[in-house]
């Protein structure tokens, strides 16, 4: 499943010290919205009750006040969030952890942080550099998707045409961008370096909430991957991890910033899709669980009354078309969006009345991609993945091989049969030794 995490920065707040009052509570893992304009008009114990809508998620954070003592830092979001990528990396998951929420709610702050707070994405590669070359190897890449094109943030590009690199999809790896620069780093030095080039090189222009808002969507990836010795070979264990920074929400909202027409709705595009991608995958993860409680109920009922199979589908519903391709923002993400990835998303709210629509907006979308569910693999070498089923082959035959002899009832025929399954276990072991031999 998506793990979601909502987490409700101070910033729109305190610009809004004024007027702004909180209607936003945490409680553990709840997060509860209260409709102040309801709040004031309707006053009875069963109004009462369309005050608050609570959310609950997998984490809440609370980083409104460090007083507080609910104050949740970038520590503590690192402990929960970064270490669970850090962990499914080292054991080969692809990961992608993306931040969603309105202009100024915290995505930056969560993702990069400032100097004075970090924030996960050079908490995780610190981590990572620990773990060096030659044993492990660590590229990265940082991209920028504007107005629907992708720009490299760390190559010197041609400042007329910084938008040029395109998007290509490999049948085996999937989606990547073509030219995009590879950069191998051996300390954390040289990570914080390349982070800092990136981040100035992001695209920012005044909006209505502050001036130095982003209006594009950042890609950071880390291509990690260990050598390691298994069944006695050398072997790879590879992971993608995708950290993303998203343009604000309200860009799906077109009449939201009429003087940028072009720069609004090609934003507006890659969000939009997003949040169709979303739906769509969190209808068809729905429809598919659903599915398997109805087939599992009809083989219960089955096994006991000997009826007649299952009818296939048992809703005769197709899974609906996910749109990948309609932007480049959801058709790079494609694996980590309902594919083979390990998934969280965090939603970032301001916890001020004055943002109540965009807070409740982002909070719906975070629920409903709660909905998804990812089938997430390990990457395994492919001579590694052959050695090890070809052992659990040789490990079945032999164990067939020994029933046989165990029971030996009818000679000729188990004579044959012997024969044929030694055979076959030798076959494999040879297949074993040959790829052995080619390493
Ligand atoms: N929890 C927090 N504690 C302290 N400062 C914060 C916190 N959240 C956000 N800020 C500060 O508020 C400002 C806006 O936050 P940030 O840039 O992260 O917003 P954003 O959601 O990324 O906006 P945009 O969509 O424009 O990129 C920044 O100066 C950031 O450092």
């Amino acid at each position: 499943k998506l793990h979601l995490a909502t987490f409700v920065s101070n910033r729109p707040l305190s610009k809004r010290a004024e007027g702004g009052r909180v209607i936003v509570e945490v409680d553990d893992k709840v997060a509860k919205v209260r409709n102040i304009k309801v709040d004031s008009r309707l006053d009875s114990s069963w109004e009462s009750r369309e005050k608050t809508v609570a959310f609950s998620f997998d984490y809440c954070y609370w980083s409104v006040d460090p007083e507080d003592p609910k104050y949740a830092s970038q520590e503590m979001v690192f402990q929960d969030l970064g270490t669970s990528v850090l962990s499914g990396a080292f054991r080969g998951y692809n990961i992608c952890l993306f931040a969603y929420g309105q202009t100024g709610s915290g995505k930056t702050y969560t993702m990069m942080g400032t100097p004075a707070s970090i924030g996960l994405t050079p908490r995780i590669c610190e981590v990572l550099s620990e773990f060096n070359f030659p044993f492990f190897l660590f590229l990265f890449s940082f991209l920028e998707i504007y107005n629907e094109r992708v720009r490299d943030l760390l190559k010197q590009s041609d400042k007329t045409k910084p938008y040029t690199l395109r998007v290509r999809e490999h049948p085996e790896t999937g989606p990547y961008v073509q030219g995009l620069t590879q950069h191998l780093v051996t300390d954390y030095k040289q990570v914080v370096k390349l982070l800092e080039e990136g981040i100035a090189k992001r695209i920012t222009a005044a909006t209505h909430i502050h001036n130095a808002s982003s209006r594009s969507h950042a890609v950071f990836t880390i291509h990690y991957t260990q050598a390691i010795l298994e069944n006695n070979l050398p072997s790879e264990i590879a992971s993608k991890i995708n950290l993303v920074d998203l343009a604000g929400s309200e860009r799906a909202d077109p009449s939201y910033c009429k003087d940028r027409i072009t720069e609004g709705a090609n934003i507006n595009k890659s969000l939009v899709t997003l949040g169709i991608v979303i739906s769509t995958l969190a209808q068809n993860s729905q429809m598919f669980s659903s599915c398997q409680s109805i087939t599992s109920i009809t083989s219960e009922a089955e096994s006991g009354r000997g009826d007649n199979p299952p009818s296939g589908s048992s809703s005769g519903r197709r899974p609906a078309y996910i749109p990948y391709r309609d932007s480049i923002l959801t058709w790079l993400l494609k694996d980590s969006l309902g594919g083979n990835s390990k998934t969280i998303m965090i939603a970032t709210i301001s916890p001020a009345s004055s943002s109540y629509n965009e807070t409740m907006s982002t909070l719906r979308y975070a629920a409903n991609a709660k909905n998804i569910i990812n089938k997430p693999r390990v990457n395994e070498d492919a001579n590694v993945k052959l050695i090890r089923e070809l052992r659990e082959e040789i490990d079945r035959l032999k164990a067939m091989l020994m029933s046989f002899e165990l029971r030996n009832s009818s000679p000729s025929w188990s004579d044959d049969r012997d024969g044929n399954l030694t055979e076959l276990v030798l076959q494999n072991e040879m297949k074993v030794c040959m790829i052995y031999l080619m390493l």
